[in-house]
């Protein structure tokens, strides 16, 4: 069942599931990619700091909210929680997200997000940007692998030793560079493509697992 949101001009799903969180209005099907792949590893967990970038219309960062705060208790529990939501276009409130209007690639929107980091390090970075498409399979790859390496670019600032890292990209020439890249500073490196990603999509995941900060820039 799904209604149509004026704002943002798009749909919002509602699902009936025994899963409590989805049993609540969710914003995009998107939910389900983060929700299969966290059943599986299990890197969204209560006291932690997490950035989401391209995050709207929200879904994902619903989810996290739902997980984290399950009894609502927003205001006792946001002290030890720390989630940021970034996207180019605007975002309903979420409870115990902040929110941040802007371009990720942009220096400005990430001393923002570090303004509200305050020196804490992050333990999971989201990167589920997309580009607007092209309708041309090789330019919409480029595009997408620039999002993945400015999110690990600063991925690798934030991050804690250990930390987690996922991120979407489009299939293509320059994914297994990217791949070896991310070999080099997680010790775990998977490649996920969800159920509920469409199949003639040619978006995939990497979960990036236990990041090692001495080797990416000497610090502890
Ligand atoms: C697939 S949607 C994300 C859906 C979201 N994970 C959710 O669950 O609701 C991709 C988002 O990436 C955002 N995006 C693309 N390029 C961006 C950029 N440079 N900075 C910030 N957001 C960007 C788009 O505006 C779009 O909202």
């Amino acid at each position: 069942m799904f209604k149509h949101n004026r704002y943002y001009q798009q749909y919002y799903y509602t699902t009936k599931s025994s899963k409590q969180w989805l049993t609540r209005q969710i914003r995009a099907r998107s939910a389900y990619k983060l929700q299969e792949l966290d059943n599986k590893y299990n890197f969204i967990i209560p006291n932690s700091v997490i950035i989401d970038c391209g995050a709207s219309p929200g879904s994902w960062c619903q989810y996290i909210s739902r997980k984290i705060f399950p009894s609502k208790k927003v205001d006792q529990d946001v002290d030890n929680n720390l989630i940021i939501a970034v996207d180019l276009l605007p975002i309903d409130p979420i409870p115990g997200v902040k929110i941040i209007q802007g371009d990720f690639t942009e220096l400005v929107t990430q001393q923002k997000i570090k303004d509200l980091l305050n020196e804490r390090h992050v333990d999971v970075v989201l990167n589920d940007m997309a580009p607007n498409f092209t309708g041309t399979h090789f330019v919409d790859h480029v595009k997408s692998m620039d999002l993945c390496e400015c999110s690990l670019a600063f991925a690798e600032h934030v991050l804690k030793s250990g930390g987690t890292f996922l991120c979407k990209f489009l299939m293509g020439e320059s994914e297994s560079d990217f791949r070896n890249k991310l070999k080099s500073k997680f010790k775990k490196v998977h490649y996920e493509k969800p159920h509920s990603s469409r199949d003639k999509s040619t978006e995939g995941y990497y979960v990036c697992l236990e990041f090692n900060k001495n080797i990416t820039n000497g610090l502890t």
